[in-house]
């Protein structure tokens, strides 16, 4: 489980995350939506450890972040949103690298590389060097590193961002697994669609808040609109959309 617990966070003392509490259980897959410059990359950043938050708590399998950040981190996958590939490394060579420096190595290395090659369907680009890879491509090796240590947390920034129709339902099929493995899975998205079909909770934030908070069938039925993205949009900003698509202030 993932607990996020009174975080708050200011950049040149304007507030972006605001006392924000909410946790992301094992076995579920959470959705962090929220308008542009809502708060989300700070909150994810700050989970990984790679923010500090200014006050308030995070623990990542009932380890402290702040406290604990590499035991914390081993226990987390994260799949950022300006991933750098090393790209003279081939994908072979860069996951070895990211799995050694988890601490893997010989026999439990190999299982585990072939284990997220298999998975991840990368045979095609395995022993390929990673400079000029697609967007898909780049996707699917930033996802096998976050997975080669088999984290039981995973933290996913945008992840469908820029990928094709196969790539997407890749992405969303490894998700699925994974939750079904126990994995607790947080990610952000402003894809309406895909947050439906994967998300058993999802988390409305406003201005550095959470607004709403539940099932996607739950908060529809909160805000009374008959799709989630009218529902986030009532909540997110405020508004109630009409079936014409136009919106009026509540
Ligand atoms: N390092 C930083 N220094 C100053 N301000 C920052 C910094 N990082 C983020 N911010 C500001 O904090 C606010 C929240 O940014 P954040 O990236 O967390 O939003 P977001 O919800 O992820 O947005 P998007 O959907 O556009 O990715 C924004 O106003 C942003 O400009």
């Amino acid at each position: 489980m993932i607990r996020v617990e009174s975080v708050g966070k200011q950049f040149a003392s304007r507030s972006v995350l605001k006392n924000l509490s909410f946790s992301v259980p094992d076995g579920q897959i959470t959705a962090l939506l929220g308008a542009n410059g809502a708060g989300k990359t700070t909150c994810l950043r700050i989970i990984s450890g790679l923010l500090k938050a200014d006050s308030g708590k995070v623990s990542v399998g009932g380890l402290d972040v702040a406290r604990h950040r590499l035991a914390a981190r081993r226990q987390l996958g994260i799949v950022g949103d300006r991933e750098g590939l090393y790209e003279r490394l081939t994908v072979e060579e860069y996951l070895t690298f990211f799995a050694g420096a988890q601490g893997l190595a010989g026999e439990a290395l190999e299982r585990a590389l072939e284990s997220v090659r298999v998975e991840l369907e990368l045979d095609s680009v395995w022993n390929r060097r990673t400079k000029g890879f697609s967007q898909g491509e780049r996707m699917k090796v930033s996802l096998a590193r976050a997975l080669i240590h088999r984290p039981g947390h995973l933290i996913l920034d945008e992840p469908t961002r820029g990928l094709d129709v196969l790539a997407a339902r890749l992405l969303r099929k490894t998700l699925l697994q994974l939750r079904a493995q126990g994995t607790a899975i947080l990610f952000s998205s402003h894809v309406m669609a895909e947050v439906s079909e994967l998300s058993d909770s999802v988390l409305v934030m406003s201005e550095g808040v959470i607004v709403g908070h539940g099932a996607p069938e739950e908060l529809m039925h909160l805000s009374g609109t008959g799709s989630l993205e009218e529902s986030f949009v009532a909540l997110a900003y405020g508004i109630k959309g009409t079936s014409h698509g136009e919106g009026v202030l509540v």
